[in-house]
């Protein structure tokens, strides 16, 4: 609702009251209308205020409300109401104006703000447009150039930032409320024609195509095939060069056409997905509101290579003071030079002149025995992790939690090599870790609640999407890159080649495709691990069957052959040297494919892109099923949640486990089905016992399957 008051000095404050960011549902605008009607018609009323309740202006429409039938007093009229009312208004921003929230503040004539305010138009990554005016107030007030930017990145400003774009009339370290309540009794009487921003002219540059057209080639390459930001561009066309009515009439037909897409629906999916994941719950009963944390000032990471030297910026940039341990000599002086320039740069990104947190290094494990908490991220090796594990039980103290930032090692036996099986817990950073949002938060058998509950709110405070998995070979997202990657490797054999299977995904939306992205993080990294199961290296025959099971020695052999990717200059691509970054196309590949099938007798096909897809997706898709069978991931929101901040997973798609459900459970089912027939030795194409069950019940909507699984899971049919 809003609620309506006057007060001294003949100002009325319309207070927005909706917690926790005074969303703008169907009550709060119906609120407003009302509150707007009074100031109209008493006359004691000679200027008004919105405000916010709590210190928070306004979080924007009630995304909630998008799921059903639209009610309520829309909220364009209201705006323009605001805005043709012969009392001045004024906009009090305290903690955030996003989305439809700012919109409201811009019809208002003035605007005052907090210098900390979060100001925005985020719709661009819920799949929408700002619809409420907001594309053509905004371009009227900062000028086109601002409003290109931030309606189609969606990027939040502070209200000091805003000042400088001329968004704000004044900031405030103080209460905006106070200083607008003031401004408003000094403003009774003053003309407001310069103040309606429809009725102003849009403030672009001379040449409005050539910025247009240069923005739309930036915006479609970003995009990777989101409609949003395209939209946002063809509203500012219309901002700059129809009157503002026709303007507003184009706004309205591209959200009309966005507000109903697939993308839209998955975007907001993925918002929600973001917040259900810190909601976590074990298979004990322990949950995100009925466990207690530990707060962590002091932490110490242990091996300073590629990910070491990220976790502990990332750390330090939360406030922690860090002890980085690296035993090599060459490893330890490289960091000492490189992370400290690291920390400052990405402070610097951060708006912040220094870190808050601080690192210090040393080669000794003894320099870690009063930290609270340990991250271990030396090399992907049992034994050597084994014994490192024993040596920390013994010199830390007794609470002191310790964590490995493994890739897909069994935490339950790091846990059992100390006396604190407790206090073990998997902390899951991706490259580069001082960036990637994602932390997968492993729990093994015996990590305790509290345990869980102290990673999960210290991966928030750097930042991080944080989402509690279970304790299985991979964990949840390695897990199904391995048939994903397989797959695409059997598409090689039977005639496909990377740059084709990588082209389809990649328009998918993909950044990379599997085998560019390979080639980025080396193939030696897979090679290790077949190696150390057994299933590559001297003495294993080089076919395509391994345990029983189709294998592609493909990978392998590149490796033999030198190929590590990126790196080496070579790999399924070739590139300018080491280390360069450009991927060409390298008839060397062509060639041992060649030959590979001819040594194999494989006859080479033509592959149809639909086939490429849906067996590279539909196998990850598969694993995900069984992750959620096994009770590895909570919910499929988990597992989309680290695809799409892990993995590259397109968010305009939700997620794998989204796109299933909007591609049709019973197609997925069929489709493996059909694919399991034809490779009946590739068992992750095996369908899912839980995909089964979801469409024997009817593909019940993705939010109703986590009452699905349990309850199947109480009934032990899964
Ligand atoms: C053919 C039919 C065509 C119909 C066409 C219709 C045309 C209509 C024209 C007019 C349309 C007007 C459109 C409009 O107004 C567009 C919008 O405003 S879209 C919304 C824009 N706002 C946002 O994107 C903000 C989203 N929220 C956030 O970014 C963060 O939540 C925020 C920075 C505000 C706060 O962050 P934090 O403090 O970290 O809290 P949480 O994120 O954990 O949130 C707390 C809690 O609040 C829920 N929530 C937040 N924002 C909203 C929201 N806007 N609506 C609903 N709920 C919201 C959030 O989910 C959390 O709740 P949980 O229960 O914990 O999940
Ligand atoms: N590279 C990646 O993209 C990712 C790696 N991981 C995991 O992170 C861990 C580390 O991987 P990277 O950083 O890539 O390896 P890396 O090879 O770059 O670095 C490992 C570092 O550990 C040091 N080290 C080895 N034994 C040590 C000891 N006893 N004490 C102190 N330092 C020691 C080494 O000298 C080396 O500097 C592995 O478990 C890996 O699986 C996890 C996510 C992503």
């Amino acid at each position: 609702m809003a609620t309506f008051s006057l007060l001294p000095g003949s100002v009325a404050l319309i207070t927005l009251t909706n917690p926790p960011v005074n969303a703008l549902s169907a009550a709060v605008r119906a609120g407003i209308v009302q509150a707007v009607q009074r100031s109209v018609e008493d006359p004691k009323v000679k200027s008004v205020v919105i405000c916010g309740q709590n210190g928070r202006f306004c979080g924007g429409a009630d995304i909630r409300e998008f799921a059903g039938p639209m009610s309520g007093p829309p909220l364009v009229p209201l705006i323009h109401a605001i805005e043709a009312l012969d009392k001045p208004v004024v906009a009090a921003i305290e903690g955030l104006a996003l989305g439809g929230g700012l919109e409201l503040a811009l019809g208002c004539h003035y605007r005052i703000a907090h210098t900390t305010a979060l100001l925005g138009l985020p719709e661009v990554t819920l799949g929408l447009l700002p619809a409420a005016g907001g594309t053509q107030r905004l371009p009227r007030l900062a000028g086109l150039p601002a409003a290109l930017d931030l309606i189609t990145t969606g990027r939040h400003i502070s209200g000091t930032e805003a000042l400088e774009l001329g968004i704000v009339d004044q900031v405030t370290d103080g209460s905006a409320l106070d200083i607008a309540l003031e401004f408003a009794k000094s403003i009774v009487g003053r003309p407001l024609n310069t103040r309606r921003l429809s009725t102003l002219p849009c403030r672009c540059p001379t040449d409005i195509d050539n910025l247009l057209d240069r923005f739309m080639v930036q915006v479609r390459q970003r995009a990777r095939g989101a409609l949003a930001p395209v939209a946002c561009v063809g509203a500012l066309r219309a901002a700059a060069t129809l009157p503002y009515a026709q303007g507003l009439r184009k706004e309205r037909e591209l959200m009309d056409t966005l507000f109903n897409s697939g993308q839209a629906r998955a975007l907001q999916y993925a918002f929600f997905s973001q917040r259900v994941v810190g909601k976590w719950t074990l298979p004990s009963g322990a949950r995100w509101d009925n466990t207690t944390s530990r707060t962590i000032s002091t932490a110490a990471v242990i091996g300073l290579g590629t990910m070491g030297r990220g976790i502990a910026v990332a750390l330090a940039l939360a406030g922690m003071s860090v002890v980085a341990v690296e035993t090599q000599e060459k490893q330890l002086s490289e960091a000492r030079q490189m992370v400290p320039a690291m920390l400052q740069r990405e402070a610097g990104r951060r708006g912040l002149d220094t870190a808050p947190g601080v690192i210090s290094f040393c080669s000794s494990l003894q320099d870690v025995s009063e930290v609270e908490l340990v991250i271990e991220a030396v090399f992907e090796d049992m034994a050597l992790k084994l014994q490192l594990f024993r040596q920390l039980s013994a010199v830390c103290k007794p609470d002191t939690l310790l964590c490995s930032n493994t890739s897909g090692l069994d935490i339950d036996q790091l846990a059992a090599a100390t006396q604190r099986p407790g206090l073990v817990v998997g902390m899951h950073f991706f490259a580069p870790a001082h960036i990637m949002k994602l932390l997968e938060v492993v729990c093994g058998t015996r990590s305790s609640p509290e345990t869980v509950a102290t990673v999960m709110q210290l991966g928030k405070r750097m930042g991080k999407v944080s989402v509690a998995v279970g304790n299985c070979p991979g964990f949840v997202g390695n897990r199904m890159l391995k048939p994903y990657t397989e797959q695409a490797n059997f598409l090689l054999e039977e005639g496909a080649m990377p740059e084709q299977v990588d082209k389809v995904l990649e328009e998918f939306g993909f950044p990379m495709g599997v085998f560019r992205m390979s080639d980025l993080s080396g193939l030696d990294v897979g090679w290790r691990i077949r190696k150390a199961a057994g299933l590559t290296g001297p003495g294993v025959e080089p076919t395509r069957t391994r345990q029983g099971r189709r294998y592609s020695p493909l990978p392998d052999q590149m490796c033999e052959a030198g190929r590590l990717g990126q790196k080496t200059g070579r790999g399924w691509y070739q590139y300018d040297g080491p280390g360069g970054r450009v991927a060409r196309s390298d008839p060397w590949v062509q060639t041992f494919l060649d030959a590979y099938r001819a040594r194999h007798n494989l006859a080479a096909r033509v592959i149809a892109a639909e086939e490429i897809l849906e067996r590279c997706l539909y196998s990850l898709i598969n694993e995900g099923f069984k992750i959620l069978q096994d009770g590895m991931a909570a919910g499929p929101e988990d597992i989309d949640a680290i695809y799409v901040f892990g993995y590259g997973w397109p968010r305009h798609r939700g997620g794998p486990m989204f796109h299933a459900g909007q591609v049709g459970l019973a197609r997925v089912l069929e489709k493996l089905e059909h694919y399991q027939q034809l490779h009946p030795d590739v068992a992750p194409m095996k369908p899912s016992m839980l995909l089964r069950r979801l469409v024997a019940a009817g593909s019940p909507p993705i939010q109703k399957w986590r009452e699905l699984i349990h309850r199947e899971r109480v009934h032990s049919q899964l």
